[in-house]
Parts: C-alpha cells; structure tokens; sequence
C-alpha cells in the first residue's frame, strides 16, 4: 500500500492511472508521494515517510530540490508534457500585444446599448489598428520543450527566428526548424529582434537577466513576452522601459503586485499550461514515474537524482540506495552484501552532481538487517527494498 498527497488538484486523467494500491491520505507527513503543480514547497517540513514528489509541469523553482535530494527524497517533473499549452498562449500573447484585441473586445462591451454600434464600430476601429507578425523577428531565448515549439510555430507565421540556447540540447537541435537563425549571442538577438520571448528555468543565473541593461539593448518599441518565470524580469527595469516607449508591450503569464495594472503591460493569470490536455498530460506522466519509483525504484525524469531505469525486477528482489557522489560507495555495498553470502544478478548506479542512486537486484531475500547495514555507510541516504 502507497500513500499520497495531492498538494495541487491534479487532473483525474492522471489520477486513474493509480491501482488500488494506491491511497490518498489528508496528512502530507503520512505521504510516500506527493503530487503538486505550483504551490511553494520551500517552507514545508517533510517527513520520513516521504520518498518521492512529482511536479506535474516543468518549472522547479517551488520546491527545495537539495533539501529534498539530502532527504533522499526523489523529485520528478514532466518534461514537454505542456509545452504545447504554453506554445499556443505565447502565439496568442504576440497577437494580442500586436492589435489591441482587448482594447476593442472593451469597446464594444461599453457600447453594447448603442442601437448603433455596427456604424460606430467602424468609426471606432481605427483606435485599435495594430500590425502583423509576418515579417518580424522573434527571437526566443531557451530553446527547450516550448521555445523550440514557439521558434517553428512562428516561422509557419511568416517570421524570421532567431534563437539564443547556449545548452541546447541534442534532442531540441534535432527538432529545431532549420529556418531558425542561431544567435550566438543574447544580445545579437537583443538588438535584432521586434520580440522577445524567454522559455529558460528560474535559476540564480536566470533571474533577472531581462533588466535595465538587457532592455536598454533592444530595439525601440520591442514586444517582450514572458510565459517562464516573474523573476527572469526585474518588473522596476520594465515598467521604466514600459513608460518610456522602449518597450511597446510587456506580455507576462506572471501577475504580481508590481506589474498588474501597468500601462503597456498585458497580464494573464497563469494559464499557459491551464489547458485540458496539458494538464491531462502533465498528470499521466507525474503518476506514471511516482509509480514506477515506488513500486520499482526506477527514476525517470528526476531533477535532483540522476535517471536510472533496470525496468521489471521479475524473480529478483530489488534493493536501491540514495547516496552522495564519492568514492568507494559501490564496493562498501557490495561487501556487505557478499558477506551475507548474496548474489548480486542485476546492477546499475548512475550520478548527478553531488548525488548517486544505484539499483541492485539479487536473486534471493533481502533480509531487512541488509538494508540496516547499508543505510550505516558514511553518505548513504536513503535504503529501500522495493519489492
Ligand atoms: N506559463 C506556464 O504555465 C509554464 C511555464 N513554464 C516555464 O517555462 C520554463 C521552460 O520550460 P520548458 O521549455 O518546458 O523547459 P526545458 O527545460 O525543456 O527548456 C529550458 C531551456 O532553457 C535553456 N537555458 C537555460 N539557461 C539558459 C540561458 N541562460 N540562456 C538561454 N537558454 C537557457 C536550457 O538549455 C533549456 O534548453 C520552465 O522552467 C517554467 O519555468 C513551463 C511550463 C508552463
Ligand atoms: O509547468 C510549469 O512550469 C508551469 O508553470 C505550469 O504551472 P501550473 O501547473 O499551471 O501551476
């Protein structure tokens, strides 16, 4: 028997996939897992019994990766499950940044009364002209699940793309149109570009990179969206450029208490992956690797502990351990094990950064005392025999 906690609703399409093993319990300290979406995790104390969270969505940054990998505690994500989401919203955030949508959609509500208001609609128009994205450059920063989706599905807009990923990926290379320009710099793509959209994670190195001196290098009336993350744009920086027309419009999924209600400044409530099927598909993918990590310990999608998958244990038993990335590790697990006289039949360790995660199947009983001995190793995490 499993327990979990919901932390965030979380689509029912995801929530089906869980067999009766499976139990919803309404203390988060009794949890083995936690689901969650966006709700902030820093604060909160977790306990012994936790072994794994998923984060159905992409972005981390609302929970304590170290704190949780110190715990052996396996956080997952579900990559590109709602970069399809996001895509769409950020082609409708440069429509509406690019003709006063709102601004029209506005006028006729405050005229719905008038008898008139085919004529005067004519008459009114004119105030929200706007232009076209054909023939405009993008460029998108973070060339990832989304801002790879965003930089094609412009270039069928008619745009020409430039695209700035120093990390790329080879999997998001290989799906990159080959009609996107490679910016070699941020700021080529600064100075070239009509819009802007950033797709990176909040990280140390990301926050704030759209600031005074970023905004300073962008062409004069330039459309910045962002659907990745409130703290990759200093908001003082933005309303400035906001206020003095360097910025035409600030597109944002972000609102905060600065920026809601600038002029210039369009906010929507979160909901790039507010959709259906992202959330559908968020759901199935985080249940999908909660399961496979409880009940056989392959990690798929991991943030702070490496991917390590052995699949089925089949007549095994399956023992696997969370430690720290340093030597001898290995050869201190399997002495204990031969000097219990036990047969090592299938084995995989894999690292990421600091921390190691290594699976070992052997071809008899795991007597718990086994896995008291190794959770006494210097740097050894967590033990759990699995099956
Ligand atoms: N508005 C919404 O509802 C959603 C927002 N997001 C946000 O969008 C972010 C990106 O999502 P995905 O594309 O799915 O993530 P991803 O991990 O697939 O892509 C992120 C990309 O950013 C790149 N990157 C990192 N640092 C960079 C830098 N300094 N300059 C340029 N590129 C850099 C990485 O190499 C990677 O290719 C998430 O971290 C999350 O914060 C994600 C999903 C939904
Ligand atoms: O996946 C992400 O990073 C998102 O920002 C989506 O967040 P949400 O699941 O809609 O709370």
């Amino acid at each position: 028997m499993y327990h979990y906690y919901c932390l965030n609703q979380i689509s029912e399409a995801g929530m089906e996939g869980m067999t009766e093993q499976y139990v919803p319990v309404s203390d988060p300290g009794k949890a083995d897992a936690i689901l969650v979406r966006s709700a902030a995790m820093h604060d909160m104390e977790f306990s012994p019994e936790l072994k794994a969270i998923a984060r159905a969505g992409a972005g981390v940054n609302n929970i304590p990766l170290d704190k949780c990998a110190e715990r052996g505690i396996v956080v997952f994500n579900t990559p590109g499950a709602n970069a399809n989401g996001v895509k769409e919203l950020v082609i409708a955030g440069m429509l509406l940044a690019s003709r006063d949508i709102i601004g029209g959609i506005n006028w006729v509500q405050e005229n719905e009364e008038d008898g008139n208001i085919a004529k005067d609609a004519e008459k009114a128009k004119k105030a929200f002209a706007g232009c076209e994205l054909e023939g405009k450059k993008l460029g998108v920063i973070g060339l990832g699940a989304i801002g790879v989706l965003v930089a094609n599905a412009a270039t069928h807009l008619g745009m020409d793309v430039y695209g700035f990923d120093p990390y790329v990926s080879v999997d998001s290379a290989w799906r990159l149109s080959r009609n996107i320009h490679h910016a070699k710099t941020v700021d080529e793509l600064y100075k070239n570009c009509d819009y802007i959209t950033i797709h990176v994670p909040a990280m140390d190195s990301t926050k704030g990179m759209i600031d005074k001196n970023a905004l300073g290098l962008m062409k004069k009336g330039v459309i910045v969206l962002n659907f990745a993350r409130d703290v990759l744009v200093n908001e003082e920086d933005m309303i400035d450029a906001l206020e003095s027309g360097q910025v035409r419009h600030y597109v944002t999924d972000f609102p905060t208490p600065v920026i809601a209600g600038v002029k210039g400044a369009i906010v929507i409530p979160h909901l790039g992956a507010s959709t259906e099927e992202s959330e559908d598909n968020c759901a199935k993918m985080a249940v999908r690797q909660i399961m496979d990590y409880l009940e056989y310990g392959n990690i798929r999608n991991s943030v702070n502990y490496p991917d390590c998958d052995m699949g089925m244990p089949g007549e095994n038993k399956r023992i696997v351990l969370l430690h720290y990335n340093k030597p001898n590790m290995i050869g201190q697990f399997t002495r204990i094990l031969a000097d219990d006289n036990m047969n090592i039949a299938d084995m995989a360790n894999k690292s990421k950064g600091g921390y190691a995660y290594t699976m070992i199947d052997i071809d008899s009983e795991i007597p718990e005392r086994v896995a008291d001995d190794l959770r006494q190793i210097d740097g050894v995490l967590r033990v759990r025999i699995v099956n």
